[in-house]
């Protein structure tokens, strides 16, 4: 389904995110991304949709090759990538409604999303989806009047809209307290059974990845140095992941250095 084949990132600054990643992924898999800060999870989620440009490699998507797109053709393979982000991303003053809808955006001609003028089979999914993610009576609601949980389940369900062939996912839980954490983990997880749907999910809180996740991948320093089942992620491997630290301190808000929530113009970009 998602073939990553020596995917390289040197930043201008010279600083290399990513050396000779190569990973698979197929249909209905969760692969979870773990790592330090810094080891090149956010870069490696970005290349993949090329909101960061890779430094060279492959990415396969079914049999197109992102990595070799020009602009308008990017601009419609990348409806098929749904991305879910950790600061949501959500359009404060529209309704819960009008934000999913927005995850129809690529699909529906300029003028008419102007408008905001959506097909009744729009509608009709959009409440579907809200149902799915427990948000239905909330559909009238402003965005901004939701908890933390309730925009995150808005963010699934954008997503979704989409029908999208993978989903990348930023960093889902990182703003939430642990209970809600769990539940989004658990949205995402069944979700995605329920559709086959692959997702890379960048993952600080290495519990949390092992709970959920079916595979999980160390990155450090930009190189794959773990994959596999949560299982084998022994002292040995997460030693290897993130060297001497106890990794068990480890938790959502501990990074300080941590990438700054992505703004809605580029949650627009993705969409587009
Ligand atoms: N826009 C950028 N310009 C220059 N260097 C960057 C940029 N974004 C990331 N980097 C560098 O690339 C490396 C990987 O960063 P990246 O954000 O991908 O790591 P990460 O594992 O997602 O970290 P975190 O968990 O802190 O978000 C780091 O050395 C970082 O400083």
């Amino acid at each position: 389904m998602l073939k990553i084949k020596n995917l390289s990132k040197t930043y201008k600054t010279g600083d290399t995110a990513l050396s000779d990643v190569t990973l698979e992924i197929n249909k209905g898999q969760l692969v979870g991304l773990i790592g330090p800060s810094g080891a090149g999870k956010s870069t490696l989620i970005r290349c993949i949709n090329r909101l960061v440009e890779p430094t060279s490699g492959e990415v396969w998507l079914g049999d197109v090759d992102l990595a070799q797109l020009g602009r308008s053709e990017l601009r419609h393979q990348r409806r098929r990538i749904g991305m879910i982000f950790q600061e949501y991303a959500l359009v404060e003053r529209l309704t819960v409604m009008e934000n999913v809808l927005s995850g129809r955006l690529g699909y529906v001609p300029f003028w008419r999303s102007w408008l905001r003028r959506f097909e009744a089979e729009d509608i009709r999914r959009a409440y579907e989806l809200l149902d799915r993610v427990g948000l239905l009576q909330h559909a009238d609601k402003r965005a901004d009047a939701l908890s933390g949980g309730q925009r995150q389940r808005v963010g699934i369900a954008r997503a979704l809209m989409q029908t999208p062939d993978l989903l990348l996912v930023d960093e889902p839980t990182a703003s939430l307290d642990p209970k809600t954490s769990r539940q989004i983990m658990r949205l995402l997880t069944e979700i995605c059974a329920e559709r086959g749907l692959p997702a890379i999910v960048n993952i600080h809180d290495v519990p949390l990845a092992q709970s959920f996740m079916e595979r999980l991948v160390g990155l450090r320093a930009g190189t794959v140095v773990f994959d596999g089942p949560p299982t084998d992620l022994s002292e040995d491997a997460l030693t290897e992941i993130y060297g001497a630290e106890d990794w068990n301190t480890m938790r959502p808000g501990d990074d300080d250095e941590s990438e700054g929530p992505l703004d809605v113009e580029r949650a627009a970009e993705v969409m587009a």
